[in-house]
């Protein structure tokens, strides 16, 4: 992949650190202009720090969870780097993409699409994953690689394969994700548009509860969701069934925690309420 030239569009200074807005020409989503949000902890000025991806949700770009999220002065206290990718491609001009809020712009789902029609351009988990690490190695910013972690809002739990993700980052936390996409309605939606195999082919790739089934090794794992939020009421999460799945692999309590907070809902009230309470799960590991 060719090296691509980060283009500083904005930088703001937030509980003592800063908030920076990038933008460059994505080759993993086929060439567009992709903006992230960067922000440096205090500590950045003097030693490396550890990275924090942030995956928004469905309707988000780049800035929901750095407007709404209430992540900076936890981050900033830890000494973590957050990183706030988009959430699919803009502008690729696919027919049918700006249809729907659940699918194509703003609903990338973080994978990398195989179906013909998406695949040059809807390829959010390399995007993610790969691509933006590098961009930032190869800008120099005082990022430690090594100390990588995961946390998100109705995100797919896990981004790629299970093991390839758990050697990627020490942990992973949501807000309301969808945990067993499979089985709900926005899941097989995706999937089926996305992927030439469907659903089948999402099965062993892109399902949390599918993957944790057969994941023995050790995980950290924090997932809250609201009993209030309609998403949750409606079938699209399916909470319980990532947690029977973990607890039947021998994952307990120690490795695997969904919490069920009475009466939160599926907003930014909910998620930064739990704000603090992740950035902290993830400094133990980080
Ligand atoms: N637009 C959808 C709601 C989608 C939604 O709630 N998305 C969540 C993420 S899954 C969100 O955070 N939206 C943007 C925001 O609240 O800033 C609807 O009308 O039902």
């Amino acid at each position: 992949m060719a090296t691509q030239v980060l283009e500083l569009l904005s930088t703001n200074k937030v509980f003592g650190g800063e908030l920076r807005k990038y933008k460059f020409k994505s080759a993993a989503l086929g060439g567009l202009d992709s903006n992230f949000n960067l922000f440096l902890p205090p500590q950045a000025t003097s030693s490396k720090v550890p990275l924090l991806v942030y995956l928004s949700g469905l309707t988000c770009t780049e800035d929901n969870g750095a407007q709404k999220g209430g992540f900076f002065g936890p981050a900033a206290a830890k000494g973590i780097a957050l990183l706030f990718p988009d959430t699919s491609p803009r502008g690729a001009g696919i027919e049918g993409e700006d249809a729907d809020w659940d699918f194509g712009t703003g609903a990338g789902f973080y994978l990398n699409a195989t179906n013909p029609k998406f695949s040059k351009h809807y390829n959010m988990l390399t995007h993610v994953t790969f691509e933006l690490p590098q961009v930032l190695g190869v800008a120099d910013l005082p990022i430690d690689f090594s100390r990588q972690s995961i946390f998100g809002h109705s995100i797919r739990l896990y981004t790629s394969s299970f093991d390839s993700v758990v050697f990627q980052y020490r942990s992973v936390s949501a807000f309301s994700p969808i945990c067993n996409p499979i089985n709900c309605p926005w899941g097989q939606k995706a999937f089926n548009g996305y992927l030439q195999g469907g659903v089948s082919e999402a099965k062993e790739q892109y399902d949390a509860t599918e993957l944790i089934k057969s994941h023995t090794n050790p995980v950290n794992i924090l997932i809250d969701y609201g009993t209030g939020d309609n998403f949750y009421k409606q079938g699209q999460l399916l909470p319980e069934n990532f947690l029977k799945a973990a607890r039947d692999a021998g994952h307990d309590e120690s490795q695997v925690e969904v919490r069920s907070q009475e009466g939160y809902d599926h907003s930014y009230y909910f998620i930064s309420t739990f704000a603090a309470d992740h950035i902290n799960f993830h400094a133990k590991f980080i």
